[in-house]
């Protein structure tokens, strides 16, 4: 679960990225966060995955593992493709046999198999960004934020992602997801829009 109540937070000069900002993103739902460029949607999941802090407000995540999918990916390109699935699983704790049934399962999902043994440099952007979700979900955490997760994908990749989102929120995880695509809408449980100032994010809730 995701829990943030009137929560502000500023950027590194101190000027409000976001102000006043209540959320709730309970276990089986999705929350799309829309907004225009420079609203504050990374700043968001860096929030929630602890590298920015609340000037003002309270945030709760009710977990100490996110799956956590950023827009760079952030995958070590010294390492081979199921190596940047692989480790940080052993780094958690996860047997080491378990942790390869897990990456080989994570890779298979997103169709990555073919490119498992290639360093992170021999393969393309799309093949990185499903590599970055096969690694944030391969062993099922209780929430998963991810930094609009379908930007390199083509229309295949794009509805088989966006399919795995869907099954992790059935099967339990509570999914925050920012996108500038508005067909994401579609599938979100609960969608709030950073655009929008608070005071008006307020009267939307007002009126139910
Ligand atoms: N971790 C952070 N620490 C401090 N400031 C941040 C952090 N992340 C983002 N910001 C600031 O927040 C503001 C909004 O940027 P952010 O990247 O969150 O917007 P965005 O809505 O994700 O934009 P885009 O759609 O272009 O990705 C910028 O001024 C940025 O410098």
């Amino acid at each position: 679960m995701i829990d943030l109540t009137a929560v502000t937070v500023h950027d590194t000069l101190g000027q409000p990225i976001f102000t006043d900002l209540d959320l709730r993103v309970s276990s089986t739902q999705i929350l799309i966060v829309m907004g225009h460029a420079g609203s504050g949607k990374s700043a968001l999941i860096d929030l929630c995955r602890g590298q920015l802090d609340a000037v003002a407000g309270t945030v709760r995540i009710d977990t100490d593992h996110c799956g956590v999918i950023t827009q760079t990916y952030d995958l070590c390109e010294s390492l081979t493709v199921a190596e940047n699935v692989l480790l940080p699983l052993i780094a958690r704790g996860v047997a080491f046999a378990d942790a390869r049934r897990l990456t080989g399962e994570a890779l298979e999902t997103f169709g990555v198999t073919a490119v498992a043994n290639h360093l992170i440099d021999e393969i393309s952007g799309g093949q990185r960004q499903r590599v970055a979700i096969a690694r944030a979900t391969a062993d099922h955490p209780a929430v998963i934020l991810a930094d609009e997760p379908t930007s390199a994908l083509d229309p295949k990749n794009r509805e088989i992602v966006l399919d795995q989102l869907r099954h992790a929120a059935d099967d339990g995880a509570a999914v925050l997801i920012t996108t500038n695509d508005n067909q994401l809408a579609e599938m979100a449980d609960v969608i709030i829009d950073l655009s929008v100032p608070a005071t008006r994010r307020s009267a939307a809730r007002s009126q139910g």
